[in-house]
């Protein structure tokens, strides 16, 4: 029997919905396989501890988290509560950089059975390679002045070995899969970090002699995301551009509801975090229609992690026959709650 320690940290909003249905699932492919076993531990940090106890998770956090196996997350930010930049810094944001879960991985692909908002969504399966540790994400700069004289500063930070990493991770990930990578660029308008930007993923694209490559600035390749989303196989982008691209690529699925990502730690020295894409939801919080797919994907992905491709796989079979039946929340069209559709998952993987 091997038993997999994890964390778990609901967060804020529909973290509370989504993760405890996500669980459920966890622990029937557990059931079923018969082989393995979870302990969950729960961490109840969020906005409401925040407001008890004046910060997101407690001193010691990071060092009581450090000894899990995997940490799974659901979404951190309630900003009738608290600030986002406050709230998110002080738990999501600090686990992916002291953790150095320097990349953040997120598929998207087109699903049987939602409709998406664009007429010919077939056959576009791609991953979205997103710097984790740098770049737009920075909490360097400052604020002077009062005012109309006041100022805002914010310095991003492109370091060569945090570039190199993404970009090298994409070109590996790409030989794995179609073996195209799109290098997300904006060296027309951003002075100096794109053009090195671009620099170091011509650089690393000479290692891979057998990829092919395009690279687009953003905002057209924002475009193409919604005109011919097919073209794309694995896409590298800094940590904003990676955000913005990836909420897109959930919509085109036809939910950010759906979607997964994965943070991962690659040197081996902390735990790698999983958690869906989207936030915490506040505008349909406590209703009991929170999509769980893209928790329950993100299970999926944390089960690769562990080894357990198989199961994983099963997971993601289960959730494409839940869609493909009609067993769907609001979001992508059905009329079914988080519950209904978590237990009709559950269902298939017992059968
Ligand atoms: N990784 C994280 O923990 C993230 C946290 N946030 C935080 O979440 C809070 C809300 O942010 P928003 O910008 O509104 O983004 P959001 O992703 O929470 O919501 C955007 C829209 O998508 C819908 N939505 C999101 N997840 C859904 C699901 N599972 N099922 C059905 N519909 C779903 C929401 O109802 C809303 O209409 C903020 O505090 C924000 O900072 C936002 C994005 C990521
Ligand atoms: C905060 C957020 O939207 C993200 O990192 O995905
Ligand atoms: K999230
Ligand atoms: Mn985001």
């Amino acid at each position: 029997m091997s038993k997999h320690e994890i964390a778990v940290i609901p967060g804020d909003g529909i973290g509370n919905e989504v993760v405890p249905a996500a669980l459920d699932v966890l622990n029937t492919v557990a059931e079923v396989h018969g082989g393995i076993s979870f302990e969950f531990t729960n961490f109840p940090w969020n906005c409401d501890y925040y407001l008890k106890h004046g910060i997101m998770m407690p001193e010691d956090g990071l060092n009581t988290l450090q000894s899990f196996e995997a940490i799974f997350l659901g979404a951190v930010g309630d900003p009738a509560k608290v600030a986002d930049h406050i709230s998110l810094w002080g738990l999501l944001i600090k686990i992916r950089r002291e953790f150095e879960q320097v990349i953040n991985i997120r598929p998207a692909k087109f699903i049987n059975g939602i409709v998406s908002p664009l007429t010919n969504p077939n056959d576009f399966d791609l991953i979205v390679v997103r710097e984790n540790s740098e770049g737009e994400y920075s909490e360097v700069g400052g604020r002077i002045h009062k005012g109309e004289d006041q100022i805002a500063i914010q310095n991003a930070i492109f370091t060569h070995k945090g570039t190199e990493r993404a970009i090298r991770y994409a070109f590996e990930l790409a030989a794995k899969r179609k073996g195209h990578v799109t290098s997300a660029t904006k060296s027309n308008g951003i002075f100096h970090s794109m053009p090195f930007w671009d620099e170091v993923f011509k650089e690393v694209s000479l290692d891979y002699p057998e990829a092919r490559t395009a690279s687009y600035h953003i905002d057209a390749l924002a475009a193409f995301f919604v005109t011919k989303p097919h073209i794309f196989d694995v896409i590298v982008a800094s940590n904003l551009f990676g955000d913005i691209l990836t909420d897109i690529g959930a919509a085109i699925m036809g939910s950010i509801g759906i979607a997964p990502a994965a943070n991962i730690n690659l040197n081996g020295k902390y735990p790698s975090m999983f958690e869906p894409v989207h936030g915490s939801a506040p505008d349909i919080c406590g209703k009991g229609i929170a999509n769980p797919v893209g928790q329950i994907w993100t299970a999926k992905m944390m089960l690769d992690h562990l080894g357990q491709q198989e199961l994983g796989q099963k997971v993601l079979t289960a959730m494409e026959e839940t869609i493909s039946n009609g067993i769907k929340t609001p979001d992508i069209g059905g009329n079914a709650s988080t519950k209904e559709m978590t237990e009709d998952i559950c269902r298939r993987l017992k059968k």
